[in-house]
């Protein structure tokens, strides 16, 4: 897959906060791309430094393979605040405006109300939308010159259940597309339901980064112990479908492979001549795994 966009040691530096340090990620066309992370873990100025509205303070990045350019920007559609449309235009109007700001003719906005499921809507004026609607409008606007990435941050903050639910079904169908994503949010949730690979941030640092299904699979812990917890570890250490390991008190925890269960370990112990004096799993929640991730490196 062709890189859509390359960050390499990027940093921005403000004042004595370092917001963004020596981030270095891949996006490939057509993934749905998560930065995610705590407030202020740096993922807003990340956004506005690919954006070429913040200034790094190192580092470099390139869209398409190229530096930053007006060709490149055209290409790229993106939504970092939500913006202001006129309260008393209709959606349309509203659309038409920006179409005629961007310079891009008013021939996508029936097909962009269409996917953002506003058509029906088209005659409401904007202050009676609902905020999922205003966000969803705002999307389309994003869409108006056919990008073929988008950015979004924090897409569905502030709204309901139910706005939230429709945004985020948005952003599937709008990758379904054929466009790639990056989106920036603080909700664990929304990037393993949405995303297909995820950078984790953390005070401006990358902790972890890569599909969605391997850094956010929450994985049980086996824990066992057995009298003599050196040979326990001495075998634990060689078993192959072992992924990580860690010993708390006399109890050795371990996470496994895809395709491995307690028996495994059971049995292998038992060939190994160890009799388990506790062999307990414990079911490691998607929150706890993320919680991980920000713990083994703080
Ligand atoms: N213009 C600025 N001047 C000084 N410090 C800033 C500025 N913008 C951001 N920061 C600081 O940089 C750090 C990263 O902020 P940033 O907004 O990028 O994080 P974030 O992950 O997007 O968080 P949030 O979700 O709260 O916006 C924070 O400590 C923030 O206070």
């Amino acid at each position: 897959m062709a890189d859509i966009l390359d960050i390499n040691n990027l940093s921005k530096r403000y004042g004595s906060i370092q917001a963004v340090d020596r981030l270095t990620i891949r996006v490939e066309q057509g993934s749905i791309y998560g930065l995610l992370g705590p407030n202020g873990s740096g993922k807003t100025t990340t956004l506005g430094m690919v954006l070429d509205v913040i200034r790094p303070s190192g580092g470099s990045f390139s869209w398409f393979g190229q530096p930053v350019s007006r060709d490149t920007k055209r290409r790229i559609g993106a939504l970092l605040e939500t913006p202001n449309f006129y309260p008393y235009l209709t959606a349309q109007k509203n659309l038409r405006i920006v179409a005629d700001i961007k310079g891009v003719g008013d021939s996508q906005i029936g097909h962009v109300l269409q996917l953002v499921g506003l058509s029906q809507r088209r005659h409401t004026t904007f202050k009676g939308y609902s905020l999922g609607m205003k966000q969803r409008l705002a999307i389309a606007a994003a869409l108006l010159n056919d990008p073929e990435v988008l950015v979004l941050d924090e897409p569905t903050n502030g709204l309901d259940p139910e706005g939230i639910a429709e945004v985020r079904e948005l952003i599937l169908k709008i990758a379904a597309e054929g466009k790639t994503i990056l989106l920036a949010s603080h909700l664990l949730d929304e990037v393993e339901k949405v995303c297909t690979h995820v950078a984790v941030l953390q005070r401006g640092e990358l902790r972890a980064e890569g599909p969605v299904s391997t850094i956010l699979s929450a994985k049980d812990q086996v824990i066992i112990g057995a009298p003599g917890t050196a040979r326990l570890l001495e075998v634990v250490q060689q078993l192959p479908f072992v992924a990580t390991h860690h010993t708390e008190r006399d109890l050795v925890h371990l996470t496994l492979q895809d395709g491995y269960s307690s028996m495994d370990v059971n049995r292998a112990m038992f060939e190994a001549g160890i009799v388990l004096s506790q062999l307990t799993v414990r079911r490691k929640s998607l929150e706890a795994q993320f919680l991980e991730i920000i713990k083994q490196q703080a």
